[in-house]
């Protein structure tokens, strides 16, 4: 034993050292390792020399009954295929077996590794009394997680075995306490990182939805949450979690429910999260047929009073699943190749779970036996696209934002310049009077006209015109090179924003403005127009606020046109 446990770990140690070299090659190769490792989690030889299949007619007239099970002739049985699984179970999951432990003198613990639905009663010695036992019926006392099903060994002899409603050939170990407790520690901590992080990721969700109200957070945090449960149910944690063992009295069907509502869900958020409807219409259209109405029908026919037999359920429910499964790769590629972004993101995130949740499907369908990579397949890449589409989200929020911005910008700014418009402008004389006050610095106001811009448009046409405001602008930014606050806040007229200019600085910068604009725009687009500007000049007073500032501006700069324009007029503040 010792040293089949130093090749189990030596061949552990191989295969993180080869995850490590990978690792370094590649930045998500950690994601890969940890697969690497999952799927070398040590295997045990199973205690058990030989399995004997019981014949299922003999088993019945015996009962759960030792000892007449014990007197059965020779031909009721039959070697098992395999010494490590309980095969050959009838069409409803009902088979009973003899199992023949490896001598031993320690005490040792009978394993039955993810019972799922399957019912067990076991006759074990030394007394051999009928021990029943299931995920749905935990015992009291939980002192290990509910990937096996336990029952204590204390004597040798053959352990009897009675299954009812497995789905698959169960796999059986006997092992001793210490080694029970060390692979049961092994898969609570791979369990639980994985769920922790989708636990924590529905979270996240949970509370930006609680913020946004956008339906797609709740669909998200929804979806998670459901293939979380269903995770918990299926490997049987669920029932003995505080809060949630109330779920056991719904049986294996609880399951079906929780697994069905978990792909209406997911196929839900997909179609809002990669704008399947606008993009792929027809796609969109038949994935939420098979995907959502076609499952929410199930679930009636599942939870509908009725005959009590429900054996019709997996096979469609599994199918359901997977043309689901088909049509959702289908759809987010098609739309992903057709531009959208969060398709991608998608597909990056349920390739992998896509992948591992058809091949439980088939695994449940088909009766093989579930496999170690498959056994932690599932919450790991639950995990994992959790983590991808979170990535998606944020990636979302930011091309909203952009969205926003360039919004908030077309709205304060105007189009035929580029500086700010009115609304634009006022804003900013809001702020920079806030400011100056706060921090007691002077603040200086231009108000800027253009001198007989009707002409021009008169004598020339408006696309000079505009050629003319756009020429007024540039001089402006070339004179004022510390680039201050600048808008158009009508027609011809534009405001400066001096922030920390006493009037006088204000006035030679005004100065050269009107002089740029006189020398630089003689002639433009060919057009001899001559501009020149009259320019208001005022500082901020102690009861100045925005709306006073731009009037006096104004009134500054009328002082200017009467005074014969193309010149500067400075007034004092009302206080000083
Ligand atoms: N090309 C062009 N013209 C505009 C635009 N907005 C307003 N105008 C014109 O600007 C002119 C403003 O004329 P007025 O208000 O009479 O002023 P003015 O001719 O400059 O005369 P003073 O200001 O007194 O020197 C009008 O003819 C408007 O049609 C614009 O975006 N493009």
């Amino acid at each position: 034993m010792a040293s089949l446990r130093r090749w189990r770990w030596s061949r552990g140690g191989r295969a993180a050292s080869a995850a490590a070299r990978v690792a370094s090659a590649r930045p998500y190769a950690w994601l890969i390792a940890c697969l690497l490792m999952v799927v070398c989690l040590p295997v045990a030889a199973n205690g058990l020399q030989r399995i004997d299949r019981i014949d299922p007619e003999q088993a019945a007239q015996a009962g759960a009954d030792a000892t007449r099970l014990a007197a059965l002739p020779s031909t009721a049985f039959e070697p098992a295929p395999s010494a490590t699984q309980l095969s050959g179970a009838d069409a409803r999951g009902r088979g009973w077996w003899r199992l023949h432990p490896v001598p031993s003198g320690d005490d040792r613990v009978l394993l039955v590794y993810h019972p799922y639905s399957a019912r067990l009663t076991v006759l074990a010695p030394p007394d051999y009394r009928a021990r029943r036992a299931s995920i749905f019926q935990p015992p009291a006392r939980i002192a290990h997680s509910q990937r096996a099903l336990a029952f204590d060994i204390d004597a040798p002899g053959p352990i009897w075995i009675g299954v009812e409603d497995a789905r698959y050939p169960l796999q059986v170990a006997l092992r001793s306490p210490r080694e029970y407790a060390v692979e049961d520690h092994a898969h609570v901590r791979v369990l639980w990182l994985a769920l922790g992080l989708l636990i924590g990721v529905a979270l996240v969700v949970l509370m930006f939805w609680s913020r946004l109200r956008e339906r797609v957070y709740l669909l998200f945090a929804a979806s998670l949450t459901s293939q979380l449960l269903y995770v918990l149910c299926s490997y049987g944690d669920a029932y003995v979690l505080p809060g949630l063992h109330w779920l056991a009295r719904f049986g294996v069907e609880g399951i079906w429910f929780v697994a069905t509502s978990s792909t209406i869900l997911t196929v839900l958020f997909l179609l809002e999260f990669a704008q399947l409807r606008p993009r792929v219409p027809w796609l969109s259209r038949a994935l939420l047929l098979v995907g959502g109405w076609l499952p929410g029908l199930l679930l009636v026919a599942l939870v509908w009073p009725g005959p009590s037999d429900r054996s019709w359920f997996p096979p469609l429910g599994n199918l359901l699943l997977l043309v689901a499964n088909a049509l959702a790769i289908l759809s987010l590629a098609v739309a992903w190749w057709r531009g959208g972004r969060h398709a991608g993101f998608v597909l990056i995130a349920w390739v992998p779970l896509v992948t591992v949740s058809t091949a439980r499907a088939v695994q449940l369908g088909s009766g093989v036996p579930l496999a170690p990579w498959l056994e932690y397949g599932l919450p790991v890449m639950e995990a994992f696209a959790a983590l991808v589409l979170v990535l998606g989200l944020a990636d979302r929020m930011l091309a909203f934002r952009r969205e926003r911005d360039v919004a908030q910008n077309d709205a304060q700014h105007d189009a035929l310049t580029g500086v700010l418009n009115r609304a634009g402008i006022e804003r900013e004389l809001r702020s920079v009077i806030v400011t100056a006050r706060r921090q007691r610095l002077p603040l200086s106001v231009l108000f800027l006209d253009l001198d007989h811009f009707k002409r021009i448009n008169d004598n020339f046409g408006h696309a000079v015109g505009d050629a003319c405001l756009r020429a007024v602008v540039a001089a402006i930014r070339n004179a004022d090179t510390d680039g201050h606050p600048l808008g158009r806040i009508g027609g011809e007229e534009f405001l400066l924003l001096l922030p920390a200019h006493h009037r006088r600085h204000a006035r030679d910068t005004a100065e050269a403005i009107r002089l740029e604009v006189e020398t630089s725009c003689r002639e433009v687009d060919g057009a001899a127009v001559e501009l020149t500007l009259s320019i208001g000049v005022v500082d901020c007073g102690a009861g100045d606020d925005a709306a006073s500032l731009i009037r006096r501006a104004d009134e500054a700069m009328y002082e200017a046109k009467h005074a014969g324009r193309n010149r500067v007029v400075v007034v004092d503040g009302p206080t000083g």
